[in-house]
C-alpha cells in the first residue's frame, strides 16, 4: 500500500481507503476462487496493483472516457485504474464466469460504480470504446484483430484514443506483425528496477 502512495501521492482519502481495502477483498475472494497466484499474493500491491497503474503513468483518462479491459481475469489492470480514475467508465471483460464473479465481488466491496464486469468473449462485443487496456492475454497480432474495430477515434484522455497493453520481454518482432506503430514505455522509468526490469507499456493510437 505504501508503494501506491509513494508513486501516486495525490490520491484522495477515498482512493486511499479503496486501495487499502483491496488486499482483504482479494484475499477473501482468492480463497474461494483462485485468480491471483498464491505464490505472489503477498506481492499483490507490487505485481498487480502498481503494475496495472503503470498505464496511468503513460495516459490519464478523462471524464466519461470509455475503457475496455480485455481479458481482465481477477480485475487487472481495470480495478486499480477504476479507483484512480473515478470519472472514467470501465468495462472489465473476461470469458470465464468465475473470474467475473471475483471482479463483481471486489467492485461491490469497493463501491466501484464506474466499473462494469462482463462475462463475454471480447470478439463478440459490438459497442465502441475510447481506450483498450490489457495485460497478459494473447499475442499482439491476434489481440489487435479482436478489438481494433471496437475503438472510437478521438481523444478522451492525455493521449489519443488507442490501445495500452502491459508487456514483458522483447517484443519488437511481435509488435511489427500487427502493422501498427507502437510507442514503448519502460516501466522502470516510472517505478525503478525492482521487479519491473523488463516490463513495458506499449501504446498505439487508433
Ligand atoms: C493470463 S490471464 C490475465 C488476466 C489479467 N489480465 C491479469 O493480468 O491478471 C488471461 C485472461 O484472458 C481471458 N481471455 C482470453 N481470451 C479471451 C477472450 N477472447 N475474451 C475474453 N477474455 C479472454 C482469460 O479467460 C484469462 O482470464
Amino acid at each position: 500500500m505504501e508503494l501506491i502512495i509513494k508513486y501516486f501521492p495525490d490520491l484522495t482519502g477515498r482512493q486511499k481507503e479503496q486501495f487499502a481495502a483491496l488486499y482483504d477483498l482479494y484475499a477473501d475472494w482468492n480463497a474461494k476462487i483462485n485468480v491471483v497466484s498464491r505464490k505472489d499474493f503477498d506481492q499483490l500491491y507490487l505485481r498487480h496493483v502498481l503494475h496495472s497503474l503503470a498505464i496511468a503513468k503513460v495516459c490519464t483518462f478523462g471524464d466519461g472516457a470509455r475503457i475496455l479491459d480485455v481479458g481482465c481475469g481477477g480485475g487487472f489492470p481495470s480495478v486499480p485504474l477504476a479507483i484512480l480514475f473515478p470519472e472514467a467508465c470501465f468495462t472489465a471483460a473476461d470469458s470465464i464466469r468465475k473470474k467475473i464473479t471475483v471482479v463483481e465481488g471486489v467492485a461491490a466491496g469497493l463501491g466501484l460504480t464506474n466499473l462494469t464486469p462482463r462475462c463475454v468473449r471480447v470478439e463478440t462485443l459490438t459497442e465502441r470504446f475510447d481506450y483498450v487496456v490489457s495485460r497478459a492475454v494473447t499475442a499482439m497480432p491476434e489481440f489487435v484483430g479482436w478489438i481494433w474495430n471496437r475503438l472510437e477515434k478521438g481523444q478522451k484522455g492525455s493521449l489519443p484514443n488507442g490501445i495500452l497493453y502491459l508487456k514483458g520481454g522483447d517484443l519488437a518482432e511481435e509488435l511489427a506483425l500487427t502493422g501498427k506503430r507502437w510507442h514503448v514505455y519502460d516501466i522502470p522509468r516510472f517505478f525503478g528496477e525492482e521487479f519491473f526490469e523488463t516490463k513495458k507499456v506499449v501504446y498505439t493510437p487508433r
